[in-house]
């Protein structure tokens, strides 16, 4: 339970579905020591009279997901801290607690179902379109996705806030929705500057692909694979980041044509069902949150690599995204962009 709409409102779902429910709020990090939502998490549960837990993973959630966010903008690359926080944090520590406390489900309040197919769970996509969270939840194993529950499924959020209301439950029915990255909602860039240590990132030079010195910029962090708008110059030609290197503070801009790409190497992938996955030509990949839906052909490669075979070719691939693969609404899978 994050305090917000969506979490509460599973809450109270899943208690009048007959639950016996506790409720979990991780403290992943607080913006000022700022704890409201621990204490709206808290009184919501009070209300529900269910248990309330709370749990400090702040140090892992430092070490893990905001050191890699640095550490990725700093190598050059374009990460992906919720994908990671969803599959390498939120959800086994769910599953750990609930272990620890002999609880078999554990339910959040993502937009997404579930449904089993040939043998194997799979995250199928939430029935209010522009909710669906499934594009973050391709890495879960099955021991996970057998055991979660997801109440808000086959909701729209508006229809969420309305039981929110029709309960009495005013502060969580009103609540904003959280936007982009929690501990960064702000431009990256500042977090960045405010994060690592004066002149970490210094000014260096754009340049075209045939080498010739186009401008100044602000230093290599602060620009991603695919940008175009905020690169502080005007040319009489559309231009975007084509490659970034770091060790030479340099980064090449190019036409929107030449970052067109026909494949690309996964790491760090988990695939739901290989069998319906590997070697089909229905599948369709997505490397952006509700954008860009390409077909694909995916094999796994020697050294344990996924090559994605793209039907069509895909503009702005940046290293550290995640790919996530869909037959229809069915997430078969994802990795992470090499
Ligand atoms: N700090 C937290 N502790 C426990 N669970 C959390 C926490 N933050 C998020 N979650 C769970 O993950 C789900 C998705 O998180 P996300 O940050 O996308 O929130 P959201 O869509 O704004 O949902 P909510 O309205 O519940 O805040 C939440 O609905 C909640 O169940």
């Amino acid at each position: 339970m994050s305090g917000g709409t969506d979490s509460s409102v599973a809450a109270l779902l899943l208690q009048d579905a007959g639950y016996e429910v506790t409720g979990v709020t991780f403290r992943f990090y607080e913006k000022e020591g700022d704890t409201e939502y621990l204490d709206d998490a808290r009184t919501l549960c009070e209300r529900l009279k269910i248990k309330h837990i709370s749990y400090d993973v702040r140090n892992m959630f430092r070490e893990t997901i905001i050191d890699y966010f640095i550490r990725e903008y700093m190598a050059g690359h374009t990460p992906v801290p919720c994908t990671l926080c969803n599959n390498n944090l939120k959800w086994p520590l769910l599953q750990q607690l609930a272990d620890e406390l002999g609880i078999y489900h554990f339910a959040t309040g993502h937009y997404v179902r579930k449904r089993f197919i040939d043998g194997f769970y799979h995250i199928t996509a939430g029935a209010d379109p522009d909710k669906d969270q499934s594009f973050f939840l391709w890495g879960l194993p099955q021991d996970i996705l057998q055991r979660m529950l997801l109440p808000m499924g086959e909701l729209t959020k508006i229809r969420v806030r309305e039981i929110a209301e029709e309960r009495g439950f005013l502060k969580a029915a009103h609540k904003r929705d959280s936007l982009g990255v929690c501990f960064c909602p702000m431009d990256y860039r500042t977090f960045l500057r405010r994060e690592l240590p004066e002149n970490s990132i210094r000014p260096g030079k754009f340049f075209d692909e045939t080498g010739n010195f186009i401008a100044y910029h602000e230093g290599y962090p602060f620009y991603t694979i695919g940008q175009r708008r905020g690169l502080g110059i005007d040319l009489n030609r559309a231009v975007f980041v084509k490659e970034i290197f770091p060790e030479e503070n340099k980064v090449i801009l190019s036409n929107l044509k030449a970052l067109e790409k026909t494949e690309m190497t996964l790491k760090d992938w988990n695939i739901t069902n290989p069998d319906a996955l590997l070697c089909k030509d229905d599948v369709i990949v997505k490397i952006r949150y509700r954008k860009q839906a390409n077909r694909c052909t995916v094999t796994l490669q020697a050294d344990n690599t996924l090559h994605v075979q793209l039907h069509e070719p895909l503009t702005a691939i940046a290293t550290g995204q995640a790919a996530a693969f869909y037959r229809e609404d069915v997430v078969l899978g994802g990795g992470i962009i090499q």
